[in-house]
Parts: structure tokens; sequence; C-alpha cells
């Protein structure tokens, strides 16, 4: 990419969160990801380019020299911190702004700096992995969250040992309008490692996908969550779309029959993606991670007891999610746990200011962090250092519930090379696939106090909803919300998926 010569009709929108705005080049399997900002903060965004060179370079060191250690070498690219014309930047912003999703024009993406974030594109397989096979690949992201219940004994509502925070989260999202329906997803059901939890937990994503979900052909987005969340998915769409990655040209199959197989099969490809462990390919069953029994079951979920209870509920070592899982439990303590070590650390910084830097606070981020991260005392000793420690911990495991999983497949032939990418062993065609993490960026010291307000609010929240004996369902709309819960929490059963064993 030469940085003198950009063009913006070169590059066409991609994609957005809450931080970041992407862009893809039109040719080369590249992307852009832009900050924004919103413009009642701009005070917060970075002043100067050097300021915001400085930002966007942390992220690629936390990627790099944190995350990645973590995570694992094959999943993690950190990308490239670049200075762009300023020209190049505001004709970018002017061109992907109709492109941009209401919801997300809260925000601006920042024009004035000209610093970005140059990553590969990782809805498009690498060239080494790609067949000779024309399909364009298919990627599907999925951003997980947390995937584990917390067993710390500072935890004063037991309801969190019971009911997963995503779960809890829906009825807070529902009641402040961000969804308009809740997600049947559970992550502790696609963390389990039991294939037929996980392809349930997928199949909830795909029939109400939120922010969790998104489906990518050529590196197009053919399938998201609608900005008009009143509109359903429309799954024979989708099901047109994959017809040809996972049936037969011949097949005579018709169209209802055809979408069911089809989204089976999907199903069945993401399931094996995400047990692969990428260091000893196909001998994914060899080492398991095992979680105490107590922490893989979340009651909201909607799965059969018996599957619940009987199951199997172990991660592939070192397949995807079980990095991201033992990422995410850094979190040892709960936020309640932390809090008390949080003002111990907020207590030492107002009398020394000057220690945020020894800290390490706010990076930077090197070798010497990830060495606070990873030899943090079990005990706490008393000292500002285990303090520090388990905030680093925190910070790093929120990235980890925070983050998303690319999966990257495309048909191939018989006698295609595999080289570094994985085969996926399924009945009908052969895939290669490829499996990345993105969004491992450092979420600030100061997001933990917001983390610690959120929680009590959602566990509040969810408690007045769903326990009868909490008497404050204000209106009726709350009354229906509940009842639409419980009903879910009967329709245990109701797949319209058949399940085959993988
Ligand atoms: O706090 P959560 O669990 O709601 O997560 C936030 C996400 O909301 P979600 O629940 O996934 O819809 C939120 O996602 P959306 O903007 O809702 O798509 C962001 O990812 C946010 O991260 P950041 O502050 O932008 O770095 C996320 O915030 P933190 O990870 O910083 O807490
Ligand atoms: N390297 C990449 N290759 C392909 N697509 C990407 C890449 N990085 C980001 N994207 C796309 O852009 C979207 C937004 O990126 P990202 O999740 O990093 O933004 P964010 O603002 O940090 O998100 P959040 O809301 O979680 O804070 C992603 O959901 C993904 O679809």
């Amino acid at each position: 990419m030469e940085l003198d010569k950009m063009d913006e009709n070169d590059w066409k929108y991609h994609g957005e969160g809450n931080k970041s705005l992407v862009v893809s080049h039109v040719q080369h399997a590249r992307v852009l990801r832009l900050l924004k900002y919103s413009t009642e903060d701009a005070e917060n965004s970075p002043k100067t380019t050097d300021q915001a060179f400085r930002h966007i370079q942390n992220i690629v060191d936390y990627s790099q020299n944190v995350m990645k250690p973590l995570l694992g070498e094959k999943f993690v690219h950190n990308g490239e911190a670049v200075k762009l014309p300023l020209d190049f930047v505001r004709q970018l912003s002017l061109k992907v702004q109709q492109e941009r999703p209401e919801s997300r024009c809260d925000k601006v993406m920042d024009t004035l700096s000209g610093c970005a974030l140059c990553l590969p594109n990782l809805t498009q397989l690498s060239s080494c992995c790609c067949c000779r096979e024309h399909r364009p690949p298919l990627c599907i992201e999925i951003k997980p969250k947390c995937g584990f219940l917390p067993a710390s004994r500072h935890i004063t509502k037991d309801i969190k040992r019971k009911v997963c925070r995503f779960c809890m989260h829906q009825h807070f999202k529902l009641a402040n309008g961000k969804w308009k329906r809740l997600s049947r997803y559970c992550p502790l059901d696609l963390f389990s490692g039991n294939k037929q939890r996980m392809s349930l937990a997928i199949k909830n994503l795909i029939e109400e996908p939120q922010n969790n979900f998104n489906i990518f052909k050529g590196g197009e987005c053919i399938y998201s969550c609608n900005d008009d969340a009143d509109v359903l998915q429309d799954l024979d769409e989708l099901a047109q779309h994959l017809r040809p990655y996972f049936l037969p040209s011949g097949s005579l199959l018709n169209r209802q029959q055809s979408s069911k197989v089809v989204l089976h099969e999907l199903i069945q490809v993401i399931v094996s993606a995400l047990l692969s462990s990428w260091d000893c390919p196909r001998s994914g069953q060899l080492r398991k991670t095992h979680l105490s029994e107590g922490r893989v079951t979340c009651e909201a979920s909607l799965l059969h007891r018996d599957l619940l209870r009987n199951g199997n509920h172990c991660l592939p070592k070192d397949c995807v999610l079980d990095k991201i899982l033992g990422t995410q439990m850094l979190d040892n303590l709960d936020i309640e746990g932390l809090s008390p070590l949080l003002k111990r650390v907020e207590q030492h910084l107002q009398m020394f200011p000057k220690e945020r830097c020894r800290l390490q606070m706010d990076g930077p981020y090197n070798a010497s962090f990830l060495e606070k991260v990873q030899n943090c005392p079990a005990e706490d000793d008393g000292s500002l250092e285990y303090a520090v420690g388990k905030v680093h911990q925190y910070r790093v495991a929120m990235t980890a519930k925070d983050c998303s999983i690319m999966v990257a497949i495309a048909t191939c032939g018989e006698d295609d090379g595999l080289d570094q990418s994985l085969e996926i062993q399924t009945t009908k065609p052969r895939f290669t696939c490829s499996v990345s993490i993105l969004d491992l960026d450092p979420k600030p010291y100061e997001s933990i106090s917001h983390q610690s307000r959120l929680d009590s609010k959602i566990v509040n929240h969810y408690l007045r909803r769903t326990q009868p004996n909490n008497q404050e369902l204000d209106n009726l709309e709350e009354l229906a919300n509940q009842s639409l819960f419980l009903g879910r929490d009967r329709d245990g059963e109701d797949c319209t998926l058949v399940f085959h064993p993988v």
C-alpha cells in the first residue's frame, strides 16, 4: 500500500463498532480501521496526530505483546499503525457516510489525525489457504461474549452464579430499547464444547444476530442484524446464498428442505472450526479443558436439562474457544471482588499521580505488562502490586469478553493443497478454514468503574423482571417481557434443526 497514492475510490465501507469504522480495499485483502469519537466527547479524542498515532500504536502493541501470547500466534493479527493523507481520509469519510447504519451515527469518524490501523482483511482467506475453487470465501463473524459463570466468593447476588451475564444483559437491553427481541443465544452453550449445545447456540445467533453474528461472502456482508429491528431475518435468502457451498448442484430437495439442510451444514462447519486445535489439527480430541460442573450451565439457556447435566462439557485444548475462555477467566474475582482492589489503586494514584506511568496503567503494553498479568500472586498480600496485577488481569479479561472470532471458509477440490489452513471434515464437501480473533483493543482503566455500575444495574433489573418475590414490576410491558422469557424456558426443546452426530 503506497500511502502517498491513496485513492478513496479503492476503498469501500466494510463495517463498524462502537469505537472504530472499517473500510476494505476493493482489490487487496486489506482493511483500514479508523477511530471514531462522539462529537459531545470531542475533548477526549486524541488532539494531535502524534497522540492519535500513539493511541493506535498502543492498540498494536497490546495485540502483539499481550493478547497474542495469551490467545495464540495463529489467531491474532496485530496490524500496523499508519499515517494517511488527510485529504484521502476526508474524502473517504464523505464516501462512506451514506452506508453507515443509523444506529452508529452518534459518533463521527476521525478525519483530523490521519491515523489508522491497517490489518489483513480477515473475511478473506490468506492466499496460502486458498483453494483453486473460484467460489468466493464465506466468513462467519461471532462476538461470543463471556463464556463462564463467575465463582468468586465476593459475589453478593446468588443469581450471578446461576444465570450468565449475557442472558441477564438481554433483559436490560430490551428494556432500554437497544434491541426489540430477546436473543436465545447463550455463550455458555457456545463455550461448552458439547456439539449439540454449540449447534443450538449458533442456530440462535443466526435467528437473532444482534451485534453478535455476521456472515460475509467474498468480503461482502450478506447477513447481519437489520437496523430496523422490527424486521425478522430472512433465513431463506441466507440459505440461497449458501446453497452452492453445501448442496450438490443437482440436488432434488425443494426450497424449504434445502434451506434446512444448508443451515444445518453451515452450523456443523462452524462448530468444527471452533473446536479445531490448531497446534495439532485433526487431533482436537487429545487434550481437553474441563470446567467445573457448576460453571458451564446457565439457568436461562433453553436446553433440555438432561443435555445440560449429562453432556460432554469440555473444550479441546488450544482451540479458539479454549484460548478466549482461558483469557476471560483471568477475571476470577468478578467485578465485586475487584472493586476494593481498584480503590486501593485509585487511592495510591491520587496520592502519587506519577506512579500511573510506572504501574503501566495506560501502557506501554510490553513484556513487562504481560509479566504483571501472568505473574500476579494468587492471594492478596495487601500490596499495591497485587491490586495492580488484578486490575490489569481484569482489563485483559474484558478485552477477551468483547472480542470477535472470524471463521473464513472456502470449498476445495480433492487435490487442493491445504498448507497452513485447516481441513474441516464433514460428510459433504471439503472446506479449508482459517480462524482469527479481532477487536483486541485495551480497555481503559477508567472503564472498570463503569463496569461495576453496569453490573449492578443488569443484575438488579434481571431480578426485578424474573423473580416473583421482587414485586417492583412497574407496568404491563414488564410483565409481558417476563412471560416472554418464561415462555422461552418452557420451549427448551423447540429446535427446527435436525441434529446428526458430527
Ligand atoms: O459492557 P458490554 O458487555 O455491554 O460490552 C460493550 C459492547 O456491548 P454489547 O453488550 O456487546 O452489545 C459494545 O458493543 P456495541 O457498541 O453495543 O456493539 C462495545 O463493544 C463496548 O466496547 P467499547 O467500550 O466500545 O470498547 C463493550 O463495552 P466494554 O467491553 O468496554 O465493557
Ligand atoms: N481485520 C478485519 N478484517 C475484516 N473485517 C474486520 C476487521 N476488523 C474489523 N472488521 C469488521 O469491522 C467491524 C468493526 O470492527 P471492530 O469490532 O474492531 O470495531 P469496534 O468499534 O472496536 O467494536 P466494538 O463495538 O466491539 O468496540 C467488525 O465487526 C468486523 O465486521
